[in-house]
């Protein structure tokens, strides 16, 4: 029985891919193909023996480096792909076969999300014209979120905007807050416990989970609102964008350009998204790249503590994401921030022991995890999921 399903994840210069078999035991075959379209991709990811490789792509598009993906299967034919479709907007509750009347409406919403639909939807028509005959579906990052409360939900604008142009709070990460949500539950001891999530990568987004469904996050209508990330200013004053138009004659497109890809950790420090680079810097007492980390820490700990609202209780909190999962000192700066909240991080633990790895980090009081995020297992089990429930089995 082939179970295994090839997971897609398509941004505007690089594709990350996974094939997932059904047997946990069974290796993965993962990778990244990047620099897309510049001249100088490549293609990197580990065989079936787990070993590193690396391969010149030169002038490869998508449609290029996915044939490339194709001969580092080793053979092994995947019975479906699942994409990572990051804004599905109120058409999409949960995953959806793939035709051409979802595409048409992933396609309606990629104004929301113009860093991530666009390349999603490439990935899309790229493999369903090399896999013609294996069905596709799309996984996406503000389902999990369709359980948010209108209070969580709602903007304080005209009701007409909510009811003639779907003007709400979406959500993403949908798909990590999810998978690192429940293995919290399985690994803290607790059916449906109240958890604060905090998805760190290079976009960031915190999540309020109680018995598994979320109930408030920190992204909103596209990807820039909340946290300061690594390109992204989130939350500024909505004041702004006039201010910039009328006082120094901004284009809209300028503003856009300015606060998703030219600002947060990027902007802030003058130097780099890269976390690692700007604590290597700070430690060489660089002021910019100090104060990038001074806000970035502030911001998530304030966004967890008003996320805190939306919980009945509090059991504990994760980090995941690649900063989540591998800053130590990010992690103890939130923290630290949090003094009212009954934390006591194992300072031994949090920097020494792990890196990457999961694992508990509290030493009492309430659960502190780092649960390195499983986007790509959570995507080929919702897209089995969605399979099975169309009766399209794999055996
Ligand atoms: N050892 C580390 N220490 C600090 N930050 C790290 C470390 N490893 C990775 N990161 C940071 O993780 C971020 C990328 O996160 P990742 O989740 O891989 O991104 P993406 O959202 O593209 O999947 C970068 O800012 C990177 O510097
Ligand atoms: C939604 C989002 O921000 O995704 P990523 O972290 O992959 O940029
Ligand atoms: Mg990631």
């Amino acid at each position: 029985m082939n179970a295994s399903v090839l997971v897609i994840n398509c941004g505007s210069s690089s594709i990350k891919y996974a094939l997932v078999p059904s047997e946990p035991d069974r290796p993965r075959l993962a990778g990244l193909a990047e620099r897309l379209g510049g001249g100088d991709a490549q293609l990197r990811g580990v065989d079936s023996r787990g070993e590193s490789f690396t391969q010149a792509l030169g002038e490869a598009d998508h449609t290029r480096a996915l044939e490339a993906i194709l001969d580092r299967l080793e053979g092994r034919r995947p019975f479906a792909v699942g994409h990572r479709i990051v804004h599905g907007g109120e058409s999409f509750t949960r995953a959806a076969l793939i035709d051409d009347d979802v595409v048409d409406a992933i396609e309606r919403t990629s104004a929301l999300a113009p860093l991530h639909n666009p390349a999603n939807l490439e990935g899309v028509a790229a493999t369903r014209r090399l896999f013609p005959d294996l069905p596709q579906v799309a996984v996406f990052d503000t389902a999990f979120h369709q359980s948010l409360p209108p209070r969580a939900y709602r903007y304080a604008l005209p009701d007409a905007l909510y009811r003639d142009h779907a003007i709400r709070r979406y959500g993403f990460h949908g798909t990590s807050h999810a998978y690192v949500s429940r293995r919290a539950d399985r690994l803290g001891g607790l059916g449906g416990g109240a958890w604060l999530t905090a998805h760190l990568g290079n976009g960031c987004s915190t999540c309020a989970v109680w018995q598994g469904q979320s109930l408030d996050t920190s992204m909103g209508l596209t990807p820039l609102e909340g946290l300061a990330m690594g390109t992204r200013s989130g939350d500024v004053d909505p004041g702004l964008h006039a201010h910039l138009s009328r006082q120094l004659g901004w284009s809209l497109d300028r503003i856009d350009e300015v606060l998703n890809r030219n600002s947060g950790l990027l902007g802030l420090s003058g130097l780099t998204n890269d976390m690692r680079e700007l604590e290597a810097a700070e430690a060489q007492g660089h002021p910019g790249a100090a104060l990038a980390i001074e806000v970035f820490c502030y911001r998530i700990a304030k966004s967890l503590a008003a996320l805190s609202c939306a919980l009945p209780r509090l059991d504990g909190l994760v980090f995941t994401g690649g900063i989540g999962e591998n800053s130590a000192l990010v992690r103890e700066r939130v923290i630290g921030l949090l003094p009212h909240f009954g934390l006591q991080l194992n300072r031994t633990v949090n920097s020494e022991t792990i890196r990457g790895r999961e694992g508990r980090i509290d030493a009492g009081g309430r659960q502190l995890w780092v649960i390195p995020t499983d986007e790509e297992g959570q995507i080929a089990d919702e897209t089995r999921q969605r399979l099975v429930q169309k009766g399209r089995n794999h055996t």
